[in-house]
C-alpha cells in the first residue's frame, strides 16, 4: 500500500481527489463496514501522498445549513463600519487574536489583500502579553459566538475521526495510533473568517501569498467564488506560466490547479506537521488565493492542530516506509520540533503590526 510520489504528469491527476468520510462515521464492526473504513483510509493515504490537497464530503457529517450561517454571520461582521471592526484589532490582545485590517496579513513579505478575524483554541490564565495567549475576540452580531463555536466543535471531532483513519492509511499499529492522537487530542486549533475584496489595480498582488500551513488539517469551508483558491503541483519538468507567488524554496517546476468549492464538501490540506511525522512521505503543499472575480469572497478555514505542547518528530510507521526505500531516495531525517514553538514563529511573522511582540526582526 505504500507508494511513493505518483507520476503527476498524467492527466487525470491534475483534479483533486473527493473522499466521502461517511465509512469513518459508522461505529459498525462488520467486516464490511472495517473494509469500507481501510478503503477510506488507503485514499486518504495516497491523496496525501501524491496532492497533499483534498475535498472530504462531509454531507453526512454536517447539515449543510451550519456553514451556510456561518457564512452569512461573516459577511455580516465584514460589512460592519471600519470603526466597529477596528474594536477587535489583534492589537487589543497578543497580536494574534482579533482582526486584521485589509493588507495587515503579511505573506512572502508581502501585504495580503483580505481582511481576516482569528481565534484560538480558548487558555487558562490568559495573558494578552504573551504570544498567541490572550483571549478571543467575538463580534457582537447577533449568534455569531455560539453559531462559530459549534462549528469549532464539530471541526475538532472531525480533526480525529480523519487522523484516525490517516493512522491506519499510514499503516500505524493501534498502539501508535494512541501514541499520535496523545499529541492531537487537546487541539490548539485555529479558526480564521477571511475576507476577500477583488484585488485592486488590474488584479495587482495576492489575496493570499504562497504558503503551507503550518499545523495537521486545514478544513476550508468557503463561498462558491471559483478560481480564487489554487494549488500548486510539483511537476518536474514542466516549467509554470506565473512564478511570481512563489517562496524560494517552492520555486520548482509545476502547475497551479484551482480547487474551486464544491457542494457537500470542504476542501482539506495537509499543514507541516505531517510533513515532519512522515519524514516528507506526505508533503504539505502550497497553495495561495489570487481573486480576480468582482465579489467579496468569504472563506472560514479551521486549522485542525496539534497540541500546543505536542513534540512533532517523524513516526515509526514513516521511518518503516522509508526503510523500504533505496538508501539514495531516503529523504534526511528531520528533526524535532515542538508544535507550539514552531507556530510562535510562524504567527510572529504573519502580520506588520507584531513583530516586535513575538521578537521577531
Ligand atoms: N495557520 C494559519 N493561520 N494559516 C494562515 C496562513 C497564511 C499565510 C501566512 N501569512 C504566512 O505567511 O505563513
Ligand atoms: O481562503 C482560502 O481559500 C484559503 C486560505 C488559506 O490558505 C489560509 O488561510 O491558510
Ligand atoms: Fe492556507
Amino acid at each position: 500500500m505504500m507508494t511513493t510520489r505518483a507520476d503527476i504528469s498524467s492527466p487525470v491527476l491534475d483534479k483533486l481527489p473527493i473522499i466521502d468520510i461517511a465509512p469513518l462515521l459508522d461505529d459498525d464492526a462488520a467486516p464490511r463496514t472495517r473494509n469500507d473504513k481501510k478503503k477510506t483510509a488507503e485514499a486518504l493515504h495516497n491523496a496525501c501522498v501524491n496532492y497533499g490537497f483534498f475535498y472530504l464530503n462531509i454531507a453526512k457529517y454536517v447539515n449543510p445549513k451550519g456553514p451556510e450561517e456561518l457564512m452569512r454571520l461573516g459577511r455580516e461582521f465584514f460589512g460592519l463600519p471600519q470603526a466597529e471592526k477596528d474594536k477587535l484589532l489583534i492589537s487589543n490582545q497578543d497580536y494574534a487574536r482579533g482582526y486584521q485590517r485589509l493588507k495587515e496579513n503579511v505573506t512572502n513579505g508581502k501585504a495580503d489583500n483580505h481582511e481576516g478575524l482569528d481565534f484560538y483554541r480558548p487558555v487558562e490564565n490568559s495573558d494578552k502579553t504573551k504570544p498567541l495567549w490572550g483571549e478571543n475576540q467575538w463580534p457582537s452580531v447577533p449568534t455569531f459566538r455560539e453559531k462559530y463555536e459549534d462549528w469549532v466543535d464539530e471541526m475538532k471531532k472531525l480533526g480525529l475521526i480523519v487522523m484516525e483513519a490517516m493512522a491506519e492509511g499510514l499503516g500505524m499499529t493501534k498502539d501508535e495510533w494512541e501514541e499520535l492522537r496523545a499529541q492531537v487530542d487537546d487541539s490548539f486549533w485555529v479558526m480564521r473568517v477571511i475576507g476577500y475584496p477583488p484585488l485592486p489595480n488590474d488584479h495587482d498582488g495576492f489575496s493570499c501569498g504562497a504558503h503551507k500551513d503550518y499545523g495537521c488539517l486545514t478544513f476550508l469551508y468557503a463561498d462558491p467564488t471559483p478560481n480564487a483558491l489554487q494549488v500548486f503541483l510539483p511537476r518536474p519538468g514542466v516549467k509554470q506560466t506565473d512564478t511570481s507567488g512563489l517562496p524560494a524554496e517552492g520555486a520548482e517546476d509545476g502547475i497551479w490547479i484551482t480547487a474551486d468549492p464544491i457542494e457537500g464538501c470542504i476542501v482539506c490540506n495537509i499543514g507541516e506537521m505531517w510533513e515532519i511525522w512522515t519524514n516528507g512521505l506526505y508533503k504539505s503543499t502550497l497553495h495561495r488565493v489570487v481573486h480576480r472575480g468582482s465579489n467579496y469572497r468569504v472563506s472560514i478555514p479551521f486549522f485542525f492542530e496539534p497540541n500546543f505542547d505536542a513534540l512533532v518528530k517523524p513516526l515509526d510507521a514513516a521511518l518503516r516506509a522509508r526503510a523500504l526505500q533505496p538508501t539514495e531516495n531516503r529523504e534526511p531525517l528531520r528533526s524535532p520540533i515542538v508544535y507550539g514553538e514552531f507556530l510562535k514563529k510562524k504567527v510572529g511573522n504573519n502580520f506588520t503590526t507584531s513583530r516586535d511582540r513575538y521578537s521577531i526582526n
